[in-house]
């Protein structure tokens, strides 16, 4: 045989293999049966394991669950079915909105305490109905009454009192096996601000989205609350409060929680990945470039919304029938100059960079495309005390003077002289963009102007889609961070309201780091996440408005945006493969293949079968061995 055959039959040998490893893996994680060490009531009692009136007949008697539940044997369709039935009376009695969504919450919250699977597939089927009560808006809420809605415990607690145990303390923790953590320290959880140990909530909340959106087994996500203290005068002083009732932790002794932490948990679980969710600007980015390049972690606000605004700003000059290359010379208005501000402001800075050739002098001239105003106005070169960040961003007194603009100028002001193309609102005021500042933003040079209204939740969306069609005009692009429902503008037309949320990069960005086995997580994988994002749209879509996915997509969009964070991990030669895939074995797959590995790693809530097994040290469970 000559070399050259002997290397054509040795190729198609190994992708051969890859193949058979790919379908093997998805087979085991499916059928494999799940050992257990419990029965009886034990199983009853565990949402990880309990089916309730679904256990068959056989398995009642296998698991000694007989006599323990009523006879009639259901399916989960029936199950659900009758849960929705009482989910449905209840909004029928509440008050109003707002007391119909706390009470959803409550009682799903219930069903996530009793029966994982059936919570799990009502979320992952009713994704629409549902992600705005376990997600924004309805979990800012839940987040503001914690202390009073608290029945039992959910993730970790880590305190400033726990200084120097935290190394032992995640073993209390009962799984060995840890995919993904999403860590908090309550300091501002969406624009509600400082609320202390109840911020534990939106962790709950994002990672209920990475178990329905990229289809993490439940049984390994990790919620994580990291309690300092609070700043929130209000809940000093309440005797219901469930945190530390001392003032935040600062300084040298801050950051040493946070290492001491981070090292505890890459010490248990070496390859979790660690999102830090809501923590105040002034720590955000600090903490961000502490641990980037040593650690699996990521800023879900500084990044993840980094990346969704640029997708949306894209597909803003898409829908105006305009090429990439028009991006560098859209004029964007940024009001809020936070972490999310910044996070923006550098992502559509380095985009526009890239698409004029990545050169300095590319990156220094797409910064006049920006017009930065924070509470105190336009930030221009004469303004003291901003951020290093944020400086590049200060407007020159030269260039001003030219727009008739000076330091500190209004919101208003600054749309009435800039007349930009889009407006983008990360300030957290609700009503912000006022009825002046959207007739003003009539003047938009722009075809198609565009707003993101991006703060959550609803309460403090800079605008509601409402205002900005009716003052603005129909043939606006319009995102919020929160969800709004679509606007019927008449004659049959819709003003399409997009909800520009990180809910749709941070799911894929962990899976994808999860299944490629990436050291860290680089700028380009991040960049690779949010380029699908703004591809995913077609053409029409994009022409009618919609520059977002609708939530139904949320688990198709997550498993493309991780198949593209997988591909830039192998470019950059950062994944080292995981389980059954070895990096080599990633390698060698096409697009397709790589996106067939991502859907075939998406845990799907399907009750498992059920073995029972004394013998403690029987290791072959890929579900996991719980107790
Ligand atoms: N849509 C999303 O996916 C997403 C993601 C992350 C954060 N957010 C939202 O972004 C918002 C801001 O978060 P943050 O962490 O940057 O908050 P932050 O408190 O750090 O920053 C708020 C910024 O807004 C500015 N501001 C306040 N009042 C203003 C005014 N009247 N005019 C102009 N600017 C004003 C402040 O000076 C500050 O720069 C929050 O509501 C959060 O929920 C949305
Ligand atoms: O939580 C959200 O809905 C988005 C974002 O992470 C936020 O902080 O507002
Ligand atoms: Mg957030």
């Amino acid at each position: 045989m000559s070399n050259f055959s002997r290397q054509v039959r040795l190729s198609s040998n190994l992708i051969r293999d890859v193949h058979y490893r790919i379908s093997r893996s998805f087979t085991i994680e499916c059928h494999r049966p799940t050992i257990i060490h419990k029965k009886g009531v034990d199983i009853i009692h565990n949402p990880w394991y309990n089916k309730g009136t679904a256990f068959s007949m056989t398995e009642r008697d296998r698991l000694e669950l007989r006599g323990l539940l009523p006879t009639n044997v259901q399916t989960v369709e029936q199950q659900i079915d009758r849960f929705k039935t009482d989910l449905k009376k209840i909004e029928m009695n509440a008050r109003d909105g707002d007391t119909a969504s706390l009470a959803k919450w409550r009682i799903l919250n219930r069903l996530h305490d009793r029966n994982e699977t059936m919570y799990y597939k009502i979320l992952i089927n009713q994704i629409t109905e549902y992600a705005p009560i376990v997600y924004t808006p309805t979990v800012a809420r839940v987040c503001q009454k914690y202390s009073g809605l608290f029945r039992r415990p959910r993730g970790m607690y880590f305190s400033a009192a726990d200084r120097g145990e935290m190394m032992s303390m995640v073993y209390n923790w009962p799984s060995d096996q840890v995919d993904m953590i999403v860590v908090t320290d309550g300091s501002r959880i969406m624009g509600l601000g400082d609320l202390g140990v109840q911020g534990i909530g939106i962790a709950i909340g994002k990672l209920d989205l990475y178990v329905a959106a990229a289809g993490i087994n439940p049984q390994r996500v990790l919620p994580i609350m990291i309690d300092v203290g609070t700043n929130n005068e209000t809940l000093l002083k309440d005797p219901r409060y469930l945190g530390l009732q001392e003032h935040r932790l600062e300084g040298e002794e801050y950051v040493s929680i946070i290492d001491e932490f981070m090292e505890a948990v890459f010490n248990r679980w070496p390859h979790v990945i660690v999102q830090f969710e809501d923590f105040q600007a002034k720590w955000a980015s600090t903490l961000l470039n502490r641990y980037r390049n040593t650690y699996r972690m990521f800023n879900d606000d500084v990044q993840g919304t980094a990346g969704v605004a640029v997708a949306g700003l894209l597909g803003a000059v898409r829908a105006q029938d305009k090429m990439m290359i028009d991006f560098p010379k859209q004029n964007i208005v940024v009001a809020g100059a936070g972490s999310e501000g910044v996070g923006v402001l550098k992502a559509a800075r380095r985009t526009m960079a890239r698409i004029l050739g990545n050169n300095k002098h590319a990156f220094k001239s797409a910064r006049s495309q920006f017009w930065v105003v924070d509470v105190n106005g336009l930030i221009t070169e004469e303004r003291t005390n901003v951020s290093d960040d944020i400086k590049p961003f200060a407007r020159k007194t030269k260039e001003i003077t030219r727009w008739g603009l000076k330091e500190g100028a209004t919101l208003l002001e600054v749309v009435q002289e800039v007349k930009p193309d889009v407006l983008l609102g990360l300030s957290a005021v609700g009503g912000l963009f006022s009825k002046e500042i959207l007739e003003a933003f009539r003047g938009s040079t722009s075809t198609r102007p565009a707003i993101f209204a991006l703060s959550n939740p609803t309460t403090n969306a800079e605008c509601t889609p409402e205002e900005a069609f009716s003052i603005v005009g129909k043939n606006i692009i319009f995102a919020s961070g929160s969800p709004f429902k679509d606007v019927d503008l008449g004659g049959g037309e819709i003003g399409y309201s997009n909800q520009g949320n990180n809910m749709y990069l941070f799911p894929g960005i962990g899976l994808g780091t999860l299944l490629s086995g990436a050291r860290i997580i680089s700028d380009g994988m991040l960049q690779a996440a949010s380029e699908c994002l703004s591809e995913y749209m077609t053409e029409d879509e994009v022409h009618k408005g919609i520059i977002y996915p609708p939530i139904s997509r949320i688990r198709d969009i997550t498993k493309a945006v991780a198949a593209a964070v997988i591909r830039e991990a192998i470019d950059e030669r950062l994944a080292e493969g995981y389980r059954e895939m070895s990096y080599r074995d990633l390698k060698r797959l096409n697009k397709e293949e790589i996106l067939m590995h991502v859907e075939n790693n998406m845990w799907q809530p399907d009750y498992p079968t059920l073995i029972y097994n004394n013998r403690r040290t029987f290791k072959h469970n890929l579900q996991g061995i719980r107790e």
